[in-house]
Parts: structure tokens; sequence; C-alpha cells
């Protein structure tokens, strides 16, 4: 049974459809991706499926309850972290921990989280003197203290520096390790290629795909290109002959190759049939840019994207 299903979600706020139809569903230990550009519906989705919000049609369940009726028992084995989650200025961020912990029958050890976030020395440190990514380490600690079965991370890394963005992706396989399924909210590419197992792209409260990241790429007809250098003559003529080579350039930097198939293995065996190593050899490939290009139409901005190359 998935631990996650949605189908044929509906949410309108007044006239507006936030969540036209939306369907996918989570299997138990994966990381599973909700992936588009800003007001697609994706936190109305998690929202819908955490409780806070009543669809206005569809079936949503989770661990096989319903969040709109069996929202008190859920919250006991799910751990949600919202976008911007507010908690009391005074609240020391260690107090916050403890005070999570006291609501769950078997929750982690406070301290060990605390420590795997990074926020020991910040134990004393109350809620609104944290910067916006010690915020954000603290809610995902709050997400996770209660050792949930299910994880809800929405904008997991938002505002997070390059170097925290890779500790707590690093962190949140770690709790995929231990079993628990995470849904992960986000509009940064780079996070859902890393993370996530499957995805659904969504798109104006509509599911366009749902695939893996390398399912996604697959389906992106896009040419490949590989640049390198030889000592030597190149076999141009033997290059253009090949069935997956579509185009050559020769540049004083460099020889250009574009094609498709397994473009590599063809040209790495010819090279090699005429006793060449090619050098500084470069391969381009579609990304998952690409493949969300080709299903909506239009990129992520760069800053929506959030790379941290
Ligand atoms: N409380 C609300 N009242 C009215 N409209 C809303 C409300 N919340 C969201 N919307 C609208 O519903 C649509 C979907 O919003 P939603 O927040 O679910 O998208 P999102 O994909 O999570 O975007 P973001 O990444 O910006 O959070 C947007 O057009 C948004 O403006």
């Amino acid at each position: 049974m998935p631990v996650i299903e949605v189908a044929n979600l509906h949410k309108r706020y007044g006239e507006r459809v936030a969540v036209a139809e939306v369907s996918f569903h989570v299997e138990r230990g994966e990381i599973f991706g909700i992936l588009g550009r800003n007001g697609a519906g994706k936190t109305t989705t998690v929202e819908c499926l955490t409780g806070l919000r009543t669809p206005d049609g569809g079936r949503l369940r989770v661990l096989g309850l319903d969040p709109a009726l069996d929202g008190a028992r859920l919250r006991q084995r799910v751990g949600v972290q919202l976008q911007e989650a507010a908690l009391p200025d005074k609240l020391r961020v260690g107090e916050a921990v403890e005070l999570y912990a006291s609501f769950y029958p078997a929750p982690a050890d406070p301290a060990e989280l605390l420590d795997t976030l990074g926020l020991t020395e910040h134990r004393r440190t109350p809620f609104k003197k944290l910067s916006g990514g010690q915020k954000q380490r603290l809610s995902i600690a709050l997400a996770l203290i209660g050792n949930p079965e299910v994880a809800v991370l929405d904008e997991l890394t938002t505002g997070l520096d390059p170097q925290a963005r890779r500790d707590t992706w690093r962190l949140i396989e770690q709790v995929r390790d231990r079993g628990v399924t995470i849904l992960l909210v986000t509009h940064f590419m780079a996070e859902a290629e890393r993370l996530c197992d499957r995805l659904a792209v969504i798109e104006a409260g509509r599911v366009l795909a749902v695939d893996s990241p390398a399912g996604l790429v697959s389906t992106v007809d896009s040419e490949q290109r590989i640049t390198f250098r030889i000592n030597g003559v190149l076999p141009e003529q033997a290059l253009r002959a090949l069935p997956e080579v579509t185009a050559l350039s020769i540049r004083r930097d460099g020889i250009t190759l574009s094609g498709k198939g397994n473009l590599l293995n063809a040209v790495v065996t010819t090279l090699s049939a005429h006793q060449l190593t090619p050098l500084d050899l470069s391969i381009e490939r579609s990304t998952l840019d690409d493949a969300f290009l080709a299903l909506t139409g239009a990129a992520l901005t760069d800053e929506q994207n959030g790379s941290t190359r």
C-alpha cells in the first residue's frame, strides 16, 4: 500500500483554483519531490495532505488515514516542516525542541538532533535572534523530533547557504536511510536531482509528469555535445560517418561533436581504432532543467533554481 495517495485533488481559494487536479502516490522509503515554480500549487497540495486545509475534491490518504478526519492520529506519525514556521520570540532553540519532543510517545534524542543540525551552540538562543538559516534548521529539527514515519518538508533549503544546503541534503538522506518516507516540496532543480527518487512536476495546479529525475531527463530529445582535444591527426571522415554524429566542428581549442544515442562510446571507439586518446574530454547532456523546460514551456529562473555550483 502506498504511504501517500493523492487522487484527483482539487482546491480553490474563492474563485481562484490553486490545485486543479493533482494525483500521485508515494511508496514507503521514497524521497518523493513535488517540483514546480511559485504558485504552481505545491504548498496547497501538502497543506491538504497534512490536514491544514480541506480539499474541495479528490481522495487523500496518508498511512491509510484521511488527513481531514484523522488529523490528530496523523500528527503522531507525520513530521511537517512548513514554509515560514514561526515560534514565540523568546522561546530558546533547546526549549523548542524539548517542548516538541514532549508531544510524542517515542521522540528522537533532542541533543543528538540539535548536534546533527549544527544547532548545539545555539541551544540557548531565543527564536527571535536566529538567522534565517538557523530558523530553517530548527524547523527541520521540529519536523523530525517525533521520529516520524513520514516527513513532509516544504522548501527545505530555501535561505540556506550552499554549504548548509549540502549538509541538509546529507541529513535528509540519512533520515531516508532510517526508513522514513519523505515528501519534499522544492523549486530547486539541484535539490530535486540530488535527493528525489521520483518527482511530480506540477504546473498551474496540474501534474505534468511523474518519474525519476533520470526518467524525466530521458524524455527530452535533445542532442549531446562532446568536446575534447587530441595529439595527432583527427580521423574526421571516420567520425563524420558515424550514425551517432550529427555535427563536427574543429576549433583551435578543441573538437566538438554533437549527436544522439551512445555518442561517447562511438567516438571513443573510433579514436582508439586510430590509436588516439581524447584529452580534456567533457560531455554535455540534457539536464532536469531541460526536462522541466520541455514539460512546462518555461525554465525556472536562476534565482529559483538555487544552483550551488
Ligand atoms: N490563502 C490563499 N488565498 C488565496 N489564494 C491563495 C492562497 N494560498 C495560495 N493561493 C494561490 O493559490 C495558488 C497556488 O499557491 P501555492 O502556495 O499552493 O503554490 P506553490 O506552488 O506552493 O508556490 P510557492 O512556491 O510560492 O509557495 C497561487 O496562485 C496562490 O496565489
